[in-house]
């Protein structure tokens, strides 16, 4: 019954105090010293930290099945209707109907193929903004790239999930700031989660209730998008051939005809919110890390540039079918990912038996957290892996769907992401139209500031701003 090394701890908060603003990066410094597999403590709750490729592999491949629980959470709970989310609800029957219609009716590869025209249409319109802003400036023009690419993955998501831009229409702004505010509760830490003795802090500092506020806004508003939805299939305003949104097919297949499973509203919600929570940060911070990579190194970008030029010559846009032959701009996404993980430290899981990990015993209802990030600069697993070097990915079949664990960026598993093929096709196409129609450098070198900000996602901590020049031969 050998548990794993473990920090000393202190008396109710256990390890807290050595966590930091930066999980990721406090838990690699810790594993140097105490190993692949560590056991620490969050307030009352063991907790152990997987850092290498086998302790992920055991986990998320060999045993599977006993990892495949997530751990309670208070706010989630509250937020996703009781956990009726895809990612927060647990293992059990319940969430492999979900799942399964996450996976075959939602995210399905013809599903994603059926958006196509939305994310062509939503990264044509970030294109002629960024253009605008730099006719507005005679030539070029310093830019908020987090802007462009926030709007961007919230257009899109929002557009393939509700129908419609959620900041437009009728109490559009007000649903902006909801879903801002739900984005921002769904990354704090909840102290009562692992001390439950401190749970009353959470009324005290306002937590609770703002935790209520925004779940009744939310319960409104997805309210609001149903009734629409529903009005206008009553009123035959659908037209043939018109790509379904994510609230068409949940209510075309609710009545379980095809699923042999009955889908009730509240669950109907919490998928549906689930994927602006799963989706839309995890998406902009890759593009916003890709493109912070690309302009501190600009050999890279010139031969990214090359590449997605040559292949674009001759065209007015880059279309997804060029997309294949883009090798290196593929490469160059790889190792983005696998510097700066958008979720670093995966979502965690938890043990629903005892189970052996790397000789070490782990009793039941065990927390894990995954260190990809960690994972992703283990010297065993890449050659000089601080190096920014996407040629690494050229003659390697190392992937990111979940089959490779020193690349993770997506999870793997029964519990991986839904969301791998939908995220991917978007950064592909919003990356190669950027650099096929301007040229991209830092205003001030020597100013750009790598501090990564807190929270489950992890973006830059300040907006990334570039000078964007429209390419010489733009049409
Ligand atoms: C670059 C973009 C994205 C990244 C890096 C990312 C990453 C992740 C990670 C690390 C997990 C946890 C996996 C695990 O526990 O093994 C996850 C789960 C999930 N993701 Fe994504 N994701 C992205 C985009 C998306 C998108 C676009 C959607 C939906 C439209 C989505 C939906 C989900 C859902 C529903 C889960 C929960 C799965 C479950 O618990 O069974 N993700 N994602």
């Amino acid at each position: 019954n050998k548990l794993p090394p473990s920090p000393t701890k202190l008396p109710i908060i256990g390890n807290l105090h050595q966590l930091g603003s930066l999980p990721h990066r406090s838990m690699h410094k810790l594993s140097k010293k105490y190993g692949p597999v560590m056991l620490l403590h969050f307030g009352s709750k063991p907790v152990i930290v997987a850092s290498s490729v086998d302790a992920a592999r055991t986990i998320m491949k060999t045993h599977d099945l006993v990892w495949s629980n997530r751990p309670k959470s208070r706010i989630a709970d509250r937020l996703f209707y009781g956990c009726k989310d895809v990612a927060f609800s647990p293992y059990g029957e319940y969430w492999r109907q979900i799942k399964s219609i996450t996976v075959l009716h939602l995210l399905s590869n013809k599903r994603v193929q059926s958006y196509r025209d939305i994310r062509e249409e939503e990264i044509s319109n970030m294109i002629v903004k960024i253009r605008q802003e730099c006719d507005s400036n005679s030539s070029s023009s310093v830019i908020d790239l987090r802007d462009y690419l926030c709007s961007l993955t919230n257009d899109i998501v929002s557009r393939v999930a509700l129908g419609r831009k959620y900041n437009e229409g009728q109490g559009g702004m007000n649903a902006k700031v909801t879903l801002d505010e739900f984005g921002e509760l769904l990354g704090t830490f909840s102290i009562g989660d692992y001390i439950p003795r401190l749970e009353w802090i959470n009324k005290i500092n306002g937590l609770d209730s703002k935790v209520e506020k925004v779940a009744k806004e939310l319960d409104t508003f997805l309210e609001s998008v149903i009734e629409e939805h529903v009005s206008r299939k009553n009123n035959g305003e659908y037209s043939t051939g018109e790509a379904k949104d994510f609230v068409d097919v949940l209510l075309e297949i609710q009545n379980g005809k095809e699923t042999g499973f009955l889908l009730q509203r509240d669950s109907l919600k919490a998928i549906i919110l689930d994927n602006f929570a799963a989706g839309v940060d995890t998406t902009y911070t890759a593009l916003e890390w890709i493109m912070t990579e690309l302009l501190r190194h600009p050999r890279v970008m010139k031969k990214l540039e090359d590449e997605v030029r040559e292949l674009g010559q001759g065209k007015t846009e880059i279309t997804e079918d060029d997309l294949r032959n883009m090798h290196y701009l593929k490469a160059v996404i790889k190792e983005t990912l696998r510097l700066h993980p958008p979720i670093p430290l995966l979502i965690p899981r938890v043990s629903t038996e005892d189970i052996e990990l790397l000789g070490y015993h782990i009793p039941a209802k065990t927390q894990v957290i995954i260190n990809a990030w960690a994972i992703g600069r283990d010297p065993l697993s890449w050659d000089d892996p601080e190096e920014y070097r996407p040629e690494r990915f050229l003659n390697s079949n190392i992937d990111i769907k979940g089959l490779h664990f020193e690349l993770i960026p997506f999870g793997a598993g029964r519990r991986g992401c839904p969301g791998t093929a939908f995220a991917i096709v978007v950064i592909e196409l919003a990356l190669s139209r950027l650099v096929h129609k301007f040229n991209f450098s830092l205003p001030k070198p020597e100013e750009l500031d790598m501090t990564e900000a807190s929270g489950v996602a992890v973006r830059r901590k300040s907006p990334l701003l570039a000078l964007a020049t429209p390419y010489s031969s733009y049409y």
